[in-house]
């Protein structure tokens, strides 16, 4: 399939069938005409097949450029996402493989259109899901595939040849066999993908020991009352010695945080903190939440690494002169998609803004700049900019005070984000505050004004709804516990001190080198790599957290998702980027379910499409606006022989200006009547 996929775009510049290889092989061509990076980003509600059409994409590149050294490989594409499931994918009821973090895989091209390196970059992983899963949903996958596939020999030297009776985070073997032998299989085939990006038996050991460790975290659990420690300090020994350190500095390292700060305070000889450093150290913290965040930083540590042994095998130091960017990222969630009574979580809000933000930059692109471009040509479209946009959802997350306030309030609101982050510093705040001023700033006020409301306090209490998808497809939200969300946990940040400082060699060996990584940026993976396409995606990164409010908030957790989103959207914004969208054709066709249409007795696909559903989608994603402008747009959108035929006249008669992206007739550029003769197209 995969080479007729090959034969059927390889070398076409237009007229090919709609298919992702297609979009493909359009970017590709882009990148060799103009010399420009490009950008492939999926978008669509989660299970829609986002990550499918990435790796459809990067696999359909790389078999059609080939690479310079082969160290690109369509092989290895397969075992970066058989990698990458593993360890970022849960089951939800929407899809078996559900993405939680959100990645750019870049392709990197040489002028003659060959690949040389390829390079991983992911952010916003999340990593409490290690600890709190939503009812019905799982843990990251990989836990149980270790747990179902493991040999005898690693399971004794990790301690888990018995399994604990209960674990706090969810962690255990599959209880049905058919689901264990799934998993084993799985687990087998990340094995297999493992030695194919060539790594090593001992790395792979020290991921397993890593993994193990939040296990036996897990089955420790902590002491509700009292005094800060373990509950159960057998398995918390266990945890101690697969991460190769001592009971007592792993218990530290988990609970006694202002020890640590006292140490440091007597050895530096000052006598008191300062009110900075105060707000540094943090938050008083549960035992429960340590625990917890000692794994969600162990665990976004091993992400990180597997990320850089990744990136190891791809990597090269041929020179290159542009890429190719593949963006996946988790999709849009809303739990009544699935008829679910549950309100969204924290989690599901951060995965549902990055969404909203990859839709406002469709939104930019193809109406704004469009438009623009249009006023400059002095060239008159029938089409107004559509009123209603991505933004003023985004904005009831992440709008500062500096931006300017929808509807022109006295006072200037700010979004969810920021207010979780003043409210997370002031004693006696609560989720309660936080609504109340979220809702002061962007509800709706009375029945008058209800145009101008993104927002809608609920009748259950710590409830509200933001109108996402332009107010097609509305989320209920539960803020109970956000304020804990978003407080700084130092267990998290001790972990990587617990992994470089390990007794074991190969563990100590795999996470040394993130230690260079600098700090302000560290959620961020994939920050190594010496060509100089690596260097300037990296430098890209660093900026965005260094030349904004990073510096000053570095260890605010809200200030680190925002800057997560920024390193990603500038990453894309210098590029090209080709949209695709991806709709779930009815309700419950998700992957969970695991029933992709069937293809009946002609051979032809069964489906069954759910109008009210797709409707939602395309009117969410402004899709029919979209094609209205490209219908009636500029005929540098389309192909040249579409044009040349649509005017009934010569080619030589042209003349085409590929950098410009316009095309001119005769040195005059394209006035409103011709545009309108094109419009049949
Ligand atoms: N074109 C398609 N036709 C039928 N099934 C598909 C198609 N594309 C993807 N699928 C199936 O749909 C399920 C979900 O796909 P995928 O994981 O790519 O979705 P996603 O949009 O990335 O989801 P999420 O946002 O939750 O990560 C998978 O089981 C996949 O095999």
């Amino acid at each position: 399939l995969f080479s007729l996929e090959v034969c059927v775009f390889k070398g076409k510049r237009d007229n090919m069938p709609p298919h992702i290889c297609s979009v493909a092989q359009s970017a590709y061509w882009s990148l060799l005409m103009h010399r420009q990076d490009q950008a492939i980003v999926p978008l669509g509600r989660s299970g829609a097949g986002k990550t499918t059409c990435c790796q459809s994409a990067l696999e359909y590149l790389v078999g059609a450029a080939r690479s310079v050294d082969n160290r690109v490989s369509v092989e290895k594409i397969q075992a970066m996402f058989t990698i990458l499931k593993a360890f970022g994918t849960v089951t939800t009821c929407y899809n078996g493989a559900s993405t939680r973090f959100s990645m750019v895989m870049s392709l990197d091209f040489n002028a003659t259109g060959r690949i040389t390196a390829a390079h991983l970059q992911t952010m916003l992983l999340e990593r409490v899901r290690v600890a709190q899963q939503p009812e019905g949903e799982s843990n990251f996958s990989v836990f149980s595939q270790m747990l179902a596939g493991l040999d005898m020999a690693h399971r004794t030297m990790l301690h888990l040849h018995q399994t604990a009776e209960s674990n706090s985070f969810g962690i255990g073997p599959c209880s049905k066999t058919e689901e264990k032998q799934k998993a084993s299989v799985a687990f087998a085939q990340l094995q297999a993908a493992m030695e194919t990006l060539g790594i090593t038996v001992d790395e792979q050991t020290a991921i397993w020991r890593v993994l193990a460790g939040i296990y036996h975290l897990g089955a420790a659990g902590a002491c509700k009352v009292g005094r800060k420690q373990f509950m159960k300090f057998e398995w918390a020994n266990n945890a101690a010695d697969v991460l190769g350190c001592d009971f007592e500095e792993l218990t530290t390292a988990v609970f006694k945080h202002h020890l640590k700060q006292i140490i440091e305070q007597v050895t530096s000889g000052t006598s008191r903190l300062s009110k900075d450093e105060e707000r540094n150290a943090g938050p008083k913290m549960t035992g429960v939440e340590c625990v917890e965040g000692m794994a969600a930083g162990l665990y976004e540590e091993l992400f990180a690494a597997v990320v850089s042994l990744i990136n190891r095998s791809f990597s090269s130091s041929h020179l290159s002169m542009a890429s190719i960017m593949v963006v996946d990222t988790p999709g849009f969630h809303n739990p009544r998609h699935q008829k679910k009574e549950r309100a969204a979580t924290f989690e599901e809000l951060c995965h549902n803004y990055v969404h909203e933000q990859l839709q406002t930059l469709f939104y930019k692109r193809t109406f704004m700049s469009e438009l623009e471009r249009y006023r400059e040509e002095n060239v008159e479209v029938p089409f107004d900019l559509p009123e209603l946009s991505p933004m003023a959802t985004v904005s009831v997350i992440d709008q500062n005070s500096s931006q300017v306030p929808p509807g022109g309030q006295a006072e200037e609101p700010k979004g969810l984000l920021w207010i979780l982050d003043e409210e997370v510093l002031i004693p006696g705040s609560s989720d309660s505050v936080v609504l109340n001023r979220l809702c002061s700033y962007f509800a709706k006020k009375g029945t008058e004004s209800e145009e101008e409301g993104f927002l809608r306090k609920c009748e259950q209490m710590l409830q509200f709804e933001i109108f996402h998808q332009l107010g097609k497809d509305p989320v209920r939200y539960d803020l109970t516990g956000w304020m804990n969300k978003a407080k700084l946990n130092l267990s998290a940040q001790n972990s990587i001190q617990v992994l470089q400082q390990s007794k074991i060699d190969a563990l100590k060996k795999l996470f040394l080198p993130r230690s260079k990584m600098p700090l302000i940026c560290r959620s961020v993976a994939g920050l190594e790599g010496n060509s100089q396409q690596a260097l300037q995606r990296t430098g890209c990164v660093r900026k965005t957290f260094t030349s904004s409010l990073a510096a000053v908030k570095k260890k605010s957790v809200c200030a680190q998702i925002k800057l997560q989103m920024d390193a990603l959207a500038n990453l894309v914004k210098r590029s090209q980027i080709h949209f695709v969208h991806c709709l779930v054709p009815r309700v419950g066709a998700d992957g969970a379910e695991g029933k992709p249409s069937q293809p009946c007795i002609t051979g032809e696909v069964e489906l069954t499409l759910d109008v009210p559903t797709l409707r939602v989608q395309l009117s969410g994603a402004q899709l029919l606006d979209a094609l209205r402008l490209y219908r009636i747009g500029m005929a540098s959108l389309r192909c040249a022989t579409v044009f040349y035929a649509c005017k009934n006249c010569h080619p030589e008669g042209l003349q085409t200006f590929p950098t410009q992206r316009k095309a001119v007739y005769q040195g005059e550029p394209l006035k409103s009547r011709e545009l309108c003769s094109l419009s049949q197209f």
